[in-house]
């Protein structure tokens, strides 16, 4: 592929646009909002000229709500089109083909895809190019798909550094639905309990609650958009958590009991879902696909100044340690915090040691 373009320069575009760009794709940068284009031009992820003639692969990435009539507008576009390929990377992929169709687009040129990364921000500020690496990036071809545009998108997602993983739209919907849409309205509901808490209350949100609400921050209008184009599937997983919510609420109830056997009978149902929670959280594959691994934590404290993490990094590189993973957590009213860095179990003993002799100090798990 040479030439790319980009319509909607938001998080999820211009993450696209750097990634293409930074490996020597030409990436025409389009947005009906001309400031976006030009921002995401000004961060390297393209120019906001517009293209002379066609392109090899348009990448259509606004709401959801708009793909079909910008993949419609980009087919029809001087009567020869815009692109030898189109492909959105909307959220949702069964209706929004549907309207395609009933546009009356060319479905041979046109190929549904959905990349499984993003991020709780929205915009050009917040992409990077290495948003998609190691990530699964979902293609739904049909036998209406022609091969040249399947081999571009896989190009593509080659470019990106993500997996490609071939779908049905429709089991892409009942998927998705399941691990980004009903957890997207999960973590919204627990951080709305804190919207009319008691100062005291809030004050002492730890590291449990900070995980479970990060992406509660998202964009509303976005999220809206994307539910509106799957409430069913989404309905039915929330309905099941429902279920499962009125049985936990009856187990709490039971173990207030003064009687035992009640108590015993909550006391399972609790250690019932806290169960199932454990054998549903281990099968989230692990780093790039891979599956699940138990890393060791070593918890190291760090000021809040500029070069800690980069000293620390540095550190575990000296002592010829992979750091597999990453958190940060900070503690309230100061500067300081614990960086946990997670390695191989074997790994652990010797970065503990090797941080200790440079003069961190390790905090026991
Ligand atoms: N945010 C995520 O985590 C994520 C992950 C994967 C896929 N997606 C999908 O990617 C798409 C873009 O999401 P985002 O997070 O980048 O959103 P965003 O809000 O950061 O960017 C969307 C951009 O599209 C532009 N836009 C809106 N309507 C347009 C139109 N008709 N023509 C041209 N430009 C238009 C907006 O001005 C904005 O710059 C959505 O379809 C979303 O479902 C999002
Ligand atoms: O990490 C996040 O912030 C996300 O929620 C990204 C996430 C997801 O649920 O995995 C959200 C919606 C997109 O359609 C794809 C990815």
């Amino acid at each position: 592929m040479r030439t790319a373009l980009v319509i909607g320069t938001g998080l999820i575009g211009t993450s696209i646009a750097l990634a293409l760009s930074g490996r020597g794709v030409r990436v025409y940068l389009e947005d009906h909002d001309p400031t976006q284009a030009r921002t995401a031009a000004s961060l390297g992820a393209g120019t906001d000229r517009s293209p002379e003639g066609p392109v090899d692969l348009a990448v259509v990435a606004v709401p959801p709500a708009h793909i079909p009539a910008t993949v419609a507008e980009a087919q029809r576009r001087d009567g020869r089109g815009r692109a030898r390929g189109y492909l959105d990377v909307g959220s949702v992929k069964g209706g929004p083909r549907r309207e395609i169709e009933a546009l009356g687009c060319d479905l041979s040129t046109y190929l549904g895809t959905h990349p499984m990364a993003g991020r709780e921000t929205s915009g050009p500020l917040a992409a990077t190019a290495d948003l998609f690496e190691g990530r699964p990036w979902v293609l739904t071809p049909t036998s209406e798909t022609d091969t040249e545009v399947l081999n571009l998108a896989l190009e593509l997602v080659s470019l990106c550094r993500a997996v490609p993983v071939v779908m049905d739209a429709d089991a892409h919907d009942r998927a998705v639905a399941l691990v980004s849409h009903t957890p997207q309205l999960l973590s919204s509901l627990v951080a709305a309990r804190l919207e009319g808490a008691d100062e005291t209350a809030v004050r002492l949100c730890g590291q449990g609650i900070r995980d479970v609400t990060r992406i509660a921050a998202s964009d509303p209008g976005m999220w809206i958009d994307i539910l509106s184009a799957n409430p069913g599937p989404v309905a039915d997983v929330l309905a099941a958590v429902a279920e499962d919510l009125a049985e936990t609420v009856s187990s709490l109830r039971a173990l207030q009991s003064a009687d035992d056997a009640k108590r015993t009978d909550g006391a399972a149902g609790i250690e019932g879902v806290l169960r199932r929670g454990n054998s549903g959280r281990a099968r989230i594959p692990g780093k790039h696909g891979q599956a699940p691994t138990a890393y060791e934590t070593v918890a190291v404290l760090i000021s809040d100044r500029p070069g800690e993490l980069a000293r620390i990094f540095a550190d575990a590189g000296h002592a010829g340690v992979n750091v597999e993973d990453v958190r940060i957590e900070h503690a309230t009213g100061q500067q300081a915090g614990h960086v946990q860095l997670m390695v191989e179990p074997s790994a652990a003993p010797v970065l503990s040691a090797a941080l200790r002799e440079r003069g961190w100090a390790i905090r026991q798990q």
